[in-house]
């Protein structure tokens, strides 16, 4: 039990990355958009007046109608004082909105809930608790969030009695429900009893007791717990920096110190402060110690102290670069999403052990290859190093909920009941949005296996602060080409330090091994109208030949460029250097995501007007590269029409392709041609086209010819609202990327991350 072993490096920004990304495009995380059209002059009469006196009504006579026709049932608040902001104290409601709004985009982006932040201006008790009371109309649930103990015990106890609705402090349920997961765990692997095993918790405030509230509901016996703090132990009789709340786990006993209480302890509960452990305390524990060091951002000892002096611990911590992360992330957007989904009245006691246990359970099960994705391919195994899963588990969103869910209908405190849990899990599975993960398990993986990617454009200001984030984000080593002096003076005008491990300089005019580019570009080019003194021309004054050729070569793993040059520039000088896939065909695919739905574009970047066998190649390459994203694909072959109807020469094409698919019996679904509308709207396609081979609605848009393709993703971008991400290169030799004319630093750190990725990890 190596506390040491499995450390990977987690993502390093800097903190000018830190203030360019939330000061990018729209200012903060969030914005607010409608879910109906409002588009004509029927729209507003529906949405507005005379339409929306009726559901007034409907609501006014039944209040439990504001769930059908409102967006209250999806809707949470996030609300703060800003008195305990994280580990940084009390700054505060207006500092406390990045985390809000953070949070809020956390419960939306694991669990599809729709949340907004709210910051209370006073650290007043009943002022904040009279603010809150009365917004409970406006949403399904209150997510407390860094408010200061013991204000949150009185302000949550006093909301839960005034309100209808979960409410529902993070830092404290949210981290017991999953510190009492990981430890129903540890308890298992180290053969111990809840009923006979000793804890002891150090720091006393929010999260401290209702960590030691959970484990005692869950068969701790509390003369077995002993809750530490500033001032040490927590005895009956102690006078001194008591509060209540305190008092009530105040256990009878001579220890008086946090050493003394760890002697032969089974379990350490740290949510106090950075350093509060010493390996000597460690040193005292029982046999198989269990160290939880939750302290943020610094825990209370490091596992490598521990794996210093003992072999024997399981040790977790909060943070996300050891094994065994304890992080509320892991509970809030889940267990408000199976209140919600029932339309829970409150979160009880039994709604945190049903998501606890099921966090627990998870954490046991054989790991499935769509969820090794997750891991890095790591497949892990249920043991010291693996005691809970990571927030990134594609499992979470349908076991959670599920539990959390069953236990509010068992406790009579759901408003509504779900009959069929079996279609609930699969329902909670379609909001999960695989490329958000895709992309985290790319950079996951990239990280274990580093690369070496060139960044073509190295004297741009994006592209440098891209290289540095790269590098930071230790994804490998960033090649910037470029002319020295350019690149320094660029990068000082810009603030960027440079001067950091994992960033090259190459100047192309100066590199040693330019004759030798030379010469493998003139023996792929003579035959094509080149000369030799071109292709050395190439190599010393066209980047993208450079890079390229370093990447044909071997000298780096992958390269990224685009944003000097078009598209189509770019593309035709790195197929002068690097050939297609033996077998593959080289197509561009886009990823377009809006609304929770993603779908695959392709082909965005390289056939012009694709005759029927060039379109099958298409559909095939671009379903594989949806099975590399994590989906099953759904191809739909489009066109004008829909299978025959309004007949025309481009259709045909279309038929003929899908005819070719069929006679190459390939292993994924497709069908057409079809419109989009078709495609997307799997109800349209059963109930018009019920003989239609597709399943559901298509995940994967082969298009009729390149103007068509480039034409709509960019329209879904600007009027649809989409995130579009690509083309991407799929089915070359060597990894290259092209972004775009206008990309942002982030966006060109994605395409180096994903052309790392692509050199094999
Ligand atoms: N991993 C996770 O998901 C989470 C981790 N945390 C971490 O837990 C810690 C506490 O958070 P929270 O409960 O919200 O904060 P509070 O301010 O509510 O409580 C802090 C408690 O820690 C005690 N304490 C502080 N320093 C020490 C020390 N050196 N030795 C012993 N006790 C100490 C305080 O003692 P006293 O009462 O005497 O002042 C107090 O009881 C933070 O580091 C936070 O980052 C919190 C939430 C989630
Ligand atoms: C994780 C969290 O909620 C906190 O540190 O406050
Ligand atoms: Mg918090």
């Amino acid at each position: 039990m190596n506390a040491k072993q499995g450390r990977e490096s987690g993502p390093q920004v800097s903190a000018q990355e830190a203030l360019d990304f939330h000061a990018s495009g729209r200012p903060g995380k969030l914005e607010i958009t409608p879910t109906k059209p409002m588009a004509t002059q029927r729209d507003l009469s529906l949405a507005y007046s005379p339409g929306v006196a009726v559901p007034v009504r409907a609501i006014a006579e039944d209040p439990a109608t504001a769930f059908d026709y409102t967006s209250r049932g999806n809707m949470v608040a996030v609300i703060s004082n800003g008195t305990a902001i994280l580990g940084l104290g009390n700054l505060g409601a207006l500092a406390s909105k990045p985390v809000m709004e953070g949070k809020a985009v956390l419960f939306k982006r694991f669990a599809d809930v729709d949340s907004i932040d709210l910051e209370v201006d006073t650290a007043d008790i009943d002022a904040f608790v009279n603010c809150v009371r009365y917004l409970g109309p406006s949403f399904g649930g209150i997510n407390l969030e860094d408010i200061k103990a013991p204000d949150c015990f009185i302000i949550e106890d006093r909301l839960r009695e005034l309100m209808d609705i979960p409410v529902f402090h993070d830092d404290q349920h949210g981290t017991a429900i999953i510190a009492t997961a990981g430890l129903i765990n540890a308890l298992h692997l180290t053969g111990r009893d809840m009923k006979t095993a000793r804890l002891v918790c150090n720091g006393a405030g929010a999260a401290g007791i209702a960590c030691i509230e959970l484990v005692k509901s869950l068969g701790f016996s509390p003369e077995n717990v002993i809750l530490c703090d500033t001032k040490g132990v927590v005895y009956q009789g102690r006078e001194e920096g008591m509060n209540q709340w305190k008092s009530a786990h105040a256990v009878k006993t001579d220890r008086r110190t946090l050493a003394e209480a760890l002697d032969g302890a089974d379990v350490f509960f740290g949510l106090s402060a950075k350093g509060a452990l010493t390996t000597a305390m460690v040193q005292s524990m029982a046999k198989n110690p269990i160290i939880f060091a939750m302290a943020n951002p610094d825990p209370e000892i490091t596992p490598e102290e521990v794996a210093e002096i003992r072999t024997d611990a399981i040790v977790a911590t909060g943070r996300s670069d050891y094994p065994n992360q304890v992080n509320n992330v892991l509970g809030f957007p889940y267990i408000f999403r199976g209140a919600l989904d029932v339309r829970a009245t409150t979160i009880n006691d039994a709604m945190k052990v049903a998501a606890a246990e099921a966090l627990a359970a998870l954490a046991r099960e054989d790991v499935p290859d769509d969820v090794a994705a997750a891991y890095g391919g790591a497949r892990p195994k249920y043991g010291p190093n693996y005691i809970i899963p990571v927030p990134f588990d594609p499992r979470l969103i349908s076991a959670i909920p599920l539990a959390v869910a069953k236990a509010a209908m068992e406790t009579g405190v759901a408003r509504r009941d779900i009959a069929n849990l079996d279609a609930y899990a699969r329902e909670l599975s379609a909001r999960r949005d695989p490329v958000a993960s895709t992309l985290s398990r790319i950079y996951d993986r990239v990280r274990k296996s580093p690369k070496r990617v060139v960044f073509a454009e190295g004297e741009e200001e994006q592209v440098m602060r891209a290289a540095v984030s790269y590098a930071n984000q230790k994804l490998g080593t960033a090649i910037l080409v470029g002319r020295d002096d350019v690149i320094r003076e660029n990068a000082a005008h810009a603030g960027i330090d440079l001067n950091r491990a994992n960033i090259e300089v190459i100047n192309a005019r100066l590199s040693r091994r330019n004759a030798i580019y030379a010469d493998y570009l003139y023996e792929r080019l003579q035959r094509k109208g080149f000369l030799l003194r071109d292709c050395q021309r190439l190599v010393n004054q066209d980047r993208n030949y450079f890079a390229a050729t370093m990447v044909a070569l071997g000298d780096a793993d992958a390269v990224v460029t685009g944003v000097t040059r078009n598209y189509s520039t770019v593309l035709e000088s790195i197929r002068h250097v690097i050939d297609a896939r033996p077998g593959h065909r080289v197509i561009g695919a886009s990823i377009a995501i809006a609304r929770g739905r993603t779908v695959i574009v392709a082909d965005t970047a390289v056939h012009d007007m694709p005759n029927a066998e060039e379109l099958a190649d298409i559909a095939e390459e671009a379903a594989a590269f949806a099975r590399r994203m994590g989906y099953d694909p759904r191809v739909a072959m489009l066109a004008y029409s829909t299978f025959g109807h309004p007949s025309g020469e481009r259709s045909e094409r279309v038929q003929e392709a899908v005819k070719i698919l069929d006679k190459r019996r390939v292993d994924f679904e497709y069908d057409g041609e079809m419109a989009a509308d078709v495609a997307l709207n799997a109800r349209l396609m059963q109930q018009q086209y019920p003989f239609c081979r597709l399943s559901g609605a298509a995940n994967v848009l082969v298009m009729p010819a390149f103007h068509s393709a480039s034409i709509s993703t960019k329209m879904l971008q600007e009027l649809g609202g989409s995130t579009v991400i690509g083309p991407l290169l799929v089915g070359l030799n060597k990894p290259v990327q092209i972004v775009g004319l206008n990309a942002k630093d982030s966006d060109i750190v994605n395409m180096a991350a994903i052309a790392a990725y692509a050199a094999g990890t």
